[in-house]
């Protein structure tokens, strides 16, 4: 049986990209570091994963093992030297912490093989394979880099599928919205996977998806949270929040059609189509989830400052996408980790320090000024 291994069981691991493989007819290894989650695809060696559609249909997901990268150190290396495709859903974040593992990987099977092995971060950041690449490359030494070309290949790509924070604690199975989209850039003929779009240029479809999946749902969840909704579909359902996300996605729509020449009628079924699938009621996606990280989705290659410094580049509107940024910088949940050293920061330095630091826009910027405006009206707003 083919195999593939793939680091991070979590929701989009187990409910999209391993699923995809089992269903391709390859065996998973999942690599993660919840004990929990590996003891259990071992004993059970399957799950479900279940539409958030009214009949709630499940498709069995067969052929799953798991291991734990910080106990199993070897067995990865092993996985890694009898598998076809090496994948990560883990958080652009973590990607640094599981590279020197990969470089072990990578290591053994250049000197022992010369199969092909691809790999493909699945993350929604772009350029995370091209991230991913450069910190194995850290940990490899000059003639294993050498021996890399021909054998393991590095591809971009762009994962699109809602799924939340599950509520069936001590379960593997996984809800999933009916929809998916994973869309990998490479001109090589490579192993058929269920489910995968190959193309040879990612740009405008990862930033098609990032400026318009995740740029929405970015100003749904920061202004939901602002007004004290729970969840995705609930915060949309009112509309002075419902109107703000379509005036910010004209924002994005403009520069991206702009930029890659997108027919203006398609982009806006695109989007309408999106608003369709965060109106899901049975997904229950909170907005805490979707507004996790706020110091990463502030970052200036993210989904609200790249189309907001982008647009005012191409002398387009960007005041929504400014009142997005504003919105996120009031994000203060306490169980969020990066939400309390983005609060901390601004108390210690001010926004526009913040701004600076974080999204590398320059003091007295267009955007920062903009963004500052907004931030000074919605924090009047929320008191
Ligand atoms: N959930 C979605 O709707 C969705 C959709 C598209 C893309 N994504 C992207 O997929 C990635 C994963 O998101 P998710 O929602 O599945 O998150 P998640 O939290 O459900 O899953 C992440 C998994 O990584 C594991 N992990 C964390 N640190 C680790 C480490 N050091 N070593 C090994 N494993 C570790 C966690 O235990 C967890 O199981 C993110 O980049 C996200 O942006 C998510
Ligand atoms: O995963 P994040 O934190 O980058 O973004 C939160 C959500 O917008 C995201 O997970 C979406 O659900 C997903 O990108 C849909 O394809």
């Amino acid at each position: 049986m083919k195999k593939t291994v793939h680091f991070g069981a979590g929701n989009i691991g187990r409910g999209f990209i391993g699923a995809l493989f089992s269903q391709s007819g390859y065996h998973v290894t999942f690599v993660d570091i919840a004990e929990q989650i590996i003891n259990q695809l071992n004993e059970e060696k399957s799950y479900q994963v279940k539409l958030a559609t009214d009949k709630g249909e499940t498709t069995k997901i067969n052929n799953v093992s798991g291991l734990n990268n910080m106990t199993q150190e070897n067995e990865v290396v092993e996985a890694i030297q009898q598998a076809t495709y090496l994948t990560t859903a883990i958080g652009p974040n973590i990607l640094p912490r599981i590279a020197p593992l990969i470089a072990r990987g990578l290591k053994e099977r250049v000197n022992s093989q010369n199969e092909k092995l691809y790999v493909i971060a699945c993350e929604n950041q772009i350029g995370a394979t091209d991230i991913l690449r450069n910190h194995i490359l850290e940990h490899l030494d000059d003639e294993t880099k050498g021996k890399l070309d021909g054998r393991i290949y590095f591809f971009n790509s762009a994962v699109d599928r809602i799924v939340p924070i599950q509520d069936n604690k001590g379960s593997l199975d996984v809800l999933v919205e009916t929809y998916y989209e994973w869309v990998v850039e490479t001109s090589e003929i490579i192993p058929e996977v269920q489910g995968m779009k190959i193309v040879e240029d990612l740009a405008p479809y990862i930033e098609r998806k990032l400026f318009t999946v995740n740029t929405g749902h970015a100003v749904i969840a920061y202004l939901g949270y602002l007004s004290g909704k729970s969840t995705i579909d609930q915060t949309l359902a009112d509309e002075k929040i419902a109107k703000q996300v379509q005036e910010t996605l004209k924002e994005t729509g403009a520069y991206l059609i702009k930029q890659y020449g997108l027919d203006e009628a398609e982009h806006t079924k695109y989007i309408n189509k999106i608003l369709e699938r965060f109106k899901n009621p049975y997904l229950n996606d909170a907005v805490t989830r979707v507004a996790r990280g706020p110091i990463r989705k502030l970052g200036p290659e993210d989904r609200l400052v790249r189309p907001a410094t982008e647009a005012q580049k191409a002398g387009l509107s960007y005041s929504n996408l400014a009142k997005a940024i504003a919105a996120a910088l009031l994000f203060d949940f306490n169980e969020d980790e990066e939400a309390q050293k983005l609060q901390a920061m601004i108390k210690e330095n001010g926004v526009m320090n913040v701004l600076k630091e974080i999204s590398k826009l320059e003091e007295n910027s267009e955007v920062t000024k903009e963004v500052i405006n907004q931030y000074e009206k919605l924090q009047q707003e929320v008191k």
